[in-house]
């Protein structure tokens, strides 16, 4: 038996996150709903890359512990570890060898490009895939509620000098 409901995403729905990885790399996620992200990438090798409605296997695995797993449109395949209990997030990325050849094709709002992004993915080369797997440090967390498309509606380049420090 379990002390926890494992159906239960309602701690999670409607967080929006921010963390920082190991390697440096600054991120962002909005959990829209208990099957769909929204995301902004603020520095690392697609800095500046955003996505909104991107659907996703979201599943609670301990009383305050999230996992999120996707594949994208540029063929990169994702699985996040959300620890809101302790603050600590893991993600590991495996990023198809074209991204970590022309990683700038892949940075823009995704939403205007998925029949583009789908050709590269399907040129590829996807092999060998680059595998990242790295801890990161969750740096902000606040409640949006669900469906909230203010909470990532432009590039983090536009974002005010002071993010996310003016949302707290
Ligand atoms: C490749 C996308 C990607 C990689 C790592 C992440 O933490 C993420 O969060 C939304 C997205």
């Amino acid at each position: 038996m379990s002390t926890f409901d494992k159906h239960d995403l309602s701690g999670f729905v409607g967080k929006h996150v921010v963390y920082t990885y190991d390697n440096g790399w600054n991120y962002e996620i909005y959990v829209k709903n208990a099957h769909t992200l929204d995301y902004r990438i603020h520095s690392g090798l697609v800095g500046n890359r955003w996505v909104k409605d991107q659907k996703a296997y979201i599943v609670r695995v301990a009383s305050d512990v999230y996992k999120i797993s996707w594949t994208e449109p540029t063929g990169t395949d994702v699985s996040l570890i959300v620890n809101l209990g302790d603050n600590v997030f893991h993600g590991t990325i495996f990023f198809p060898r074209w991204v970590m050849n022309n990683p700038e094709k892949t940075v823009c709002f995704q939403n205007d490009h998925i029949p583009l992004m789908n050709s590269y993915r399907d040129a590829g080369p996807a092999y060998p895939t680059e595998v990242i797997d790295e801890f990161a440090t969750i740096t902000f967390v606040r409640d949006c509620g669900a469906d909230n498309d203010t909470v990532i509606d432009c590039a983090a380049s536009e974002l005010p000098a002071n993010f996310p420090d003016n949302l707290r």
